[in-house]
């Protein structure tokens, strides 16, 4: 959760329009909810959750699942086969940057994740929690906590990118789970 919201930071300050866009809503909706987090009011914040969701189809914090197949496979129009029992790894960040399903990449887009954009989109694209009987049983709280600590930072902080900030940041690649190579420094400005 809180990798997953140092990179929506760190997206959100290249991007100031997005940023002032996102304030709004959250600014909106609280106003309607007694300007409280309630579950309601999170809940109610659209944008929010696409913001996120995009954060973590660029930097998604487990980069790799891991399975082991259960039953001899073979790709259809190919002659690749796995056999039972074979240790699996399906890199999550690969799918994410395929351009084939995720055309320029390398963009942060929020509205890609729009409803209509979601309905389009092919299945088992998107695989930030994993999927299946054993997908990651924190989901919802995750998104949670990481909703709450965007709200509370944007509603009194303008964030910016620092010049210390060396991009493309890059990825370490010593480490399953996510973590950039260069490190994020960002201004708070109180608003
Ligand atoms: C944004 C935050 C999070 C992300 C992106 C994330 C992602 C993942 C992923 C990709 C998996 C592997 C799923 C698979 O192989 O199909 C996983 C598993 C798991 N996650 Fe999370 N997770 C997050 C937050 C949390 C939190 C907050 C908790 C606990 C409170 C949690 C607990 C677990 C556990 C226990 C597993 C293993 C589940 C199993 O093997 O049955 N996760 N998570």
């Amino acid at each position: 959760s809180s990798m997953t919201t140092s990179m929506t930071l760190f997206e959100l300050s290249n991007n100031q329009k997005l940023q002032e866009k996102l304030r709004r809503e959250i600014l909106e909706v609280l106003k309607k909810h007694d300007n409280k987090i309630t579950y309601d009011a999170v809940t109610e914040m659209k944008y929010l959750g696409q913001a996120i969701d995009e954060t973590l189809r660029i930097w998604p914090s487990v980069q790799t699942l891991t399975r082991v197949c259960t039953k001899d496979y073979i790709f259809k129009n190919s002659d690749v086969t796995v056999d039972k029992g074979t240790p699996l790894m399906i890199s999550v960040t690969g799918l994410h940057h395929d351009p084939e399903y995720w055309p320029d990449p390398d963009r942060w887009d929020p509205d890609r994740f729009s409803e209509e954009n979601k309905q389009n989109r092919q299945l088992l694209t998107f695989l930030p929690f994993g999927d299946g009987p054993r997908n990651c049983i924190g989901l919802r709280f995750g998104l949670l906590q990481t909703k709450v600590a965007l709200i509370t930072t944007l509603t009194k902080y303008r964030v910016t990118l620092s010049p210390k900030t060396i991009t493309p940041l890059g990825r370490d690649p010593a480490t399953f789970a996510l973590r950039p190579k260069n490190k994020i420094y960002l201004r708070f400005e109180k608003i």
